[in-house]
C-alpha cells in the first residue's frame, strides 16, 4: 500500500525572487526535476506566469496565481486556459500573498476542475480551510502568514494549525487533501508536517533563496524517507 510519505507532493514557490526569475527558474526547475526522478516524490514548481513555458518542459508547475475574467475581450489576466497551454497542471489560489475574493475562489476552483487541472486553495486559518474544503479543491494550503519567509516552521510553530485544518477540512470533504507551508526549510520540518498528518508542503526561501538548493531540496525530500 502506497504511503502517505509516497503520496506526499512538495511545492516549490519561487514567488517574486530575483532568485527565481527566467533562466535562474529553469535552473531551479532541473534541480527538482532530477531529484523528482531519483527519489519518485511529486515535486512541483510554482514560477512567474512568465516562465510556466519553459518551467513545464522540465518539471510538473503549477501558476502562482490564475484570474477568473473570462475568455474574450480582457487584458492582463493570467487566464487558467493559458496556464494550462503554457504547460501548467494547476494553480495556487489566494496565496497569502496574492488574495482574492470567495467568489473568485470559488469560480477559480471549478474552472480549474473544468479544465482537468489541480487546484490548491491557501487558507491562513482552519475555518477558512473548512469554508474553502466547501469549494471541492484538490488540496487545501495551511500557512500561517506570520510565519511564512520566517525560516520557522509552522510544523514546530504551529502544529495545532495543521491538525486543526486537517480535521476541519476532512470534516466538510475528505478528498480535499491539506498541505502546509510557511517555514518549512528542512527535512526534519517535513517529516514533522506528514507526522501530523499533511500531505506534503509549500517551501519557497529556504530553497529559492539557498546557497545550493539541491542541497536543501534533497533534505526536505529526505524528510519523506
Ligand atoms: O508559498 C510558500 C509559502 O508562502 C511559504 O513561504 P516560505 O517557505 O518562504 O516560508
Amino acid at each position: 500500500m502506497i504511503g502517505k510519505r509516497e503520496m506526499a507532493l512538495i511545492l516549490l514557490n519561487l514567488k517574486a525572487y530575483e532568485q527565481g526569475i527566467g533562466e535562474k527558474a529553469e535552473t531551479l526547475a532541473s534541480i527538482a526535476g532530477e531529484l523528482a526522478k531519483s527519489s519518485g516524490v511529486r515535486i512541483v514548481i510554482s514560477p512567474q506566469a512568465t516562465d510556466i513555458a519553459a518551467v513545464s518542459k522540465i518539471v510538473e508547475t503549477f501558476a502562482q496565481h490564475v484570474d477568473s475574467a473570462p475568455l474574450g475581450a480582457q487584458t492582463g489576466s493570467i487566464l487558467p486556459e493559458s496556464a494550462k497551454a503554457a504547460g501548467a497542471t494547476g494553480s495556487l489560489l489566494n496565496h497569502a500573498e496574492r488574495q482574492i475574493s470567495d467568489d473568485d475562489i470559488k469560480t477559480g476552483v471549478a474552472r480549474l476542475k473544468a479544465l482537468e487541472m489541480e487546484s490548491m486553495v491557501c487558507a491562513s486559518t482552519p475555518e477558512l480551510a473548512a469554508k474553502y474544503a466547501e469549494y471541492g479543491p484538490t488540496y487545501i494550503a495551511i500557512e500561517p502568514p506570520e510565519l511564512i519567509g520566517s525560516g520557522v516552521s509552522v510544523s514546530t510553530a504551529n502544529p495545532d494549525i495543521v491538525t486543526e485544518s486537517i480535521e476541519k477540512v476532512k470534516a466538510v470533504n475528505p478528498s480535499v487533501k491539506v498541505v502546509c507551508g510557511a517555514g518549512i526549510s528542512s527535512g526534519e520540518d517535513l517529516r514533522k508536517a506528514i507526522e501530523l498528518g499533511s500531505e506534503g508542503a509549500l517551501a519557497a526561501s529556504a530553497f529559492v533563496k539557498a546557497d545550493d538548493p539541491k542541497a536543501v531540496l534533497e533534505d526536505l525530500v529526505g524528510g519523506l524517507k
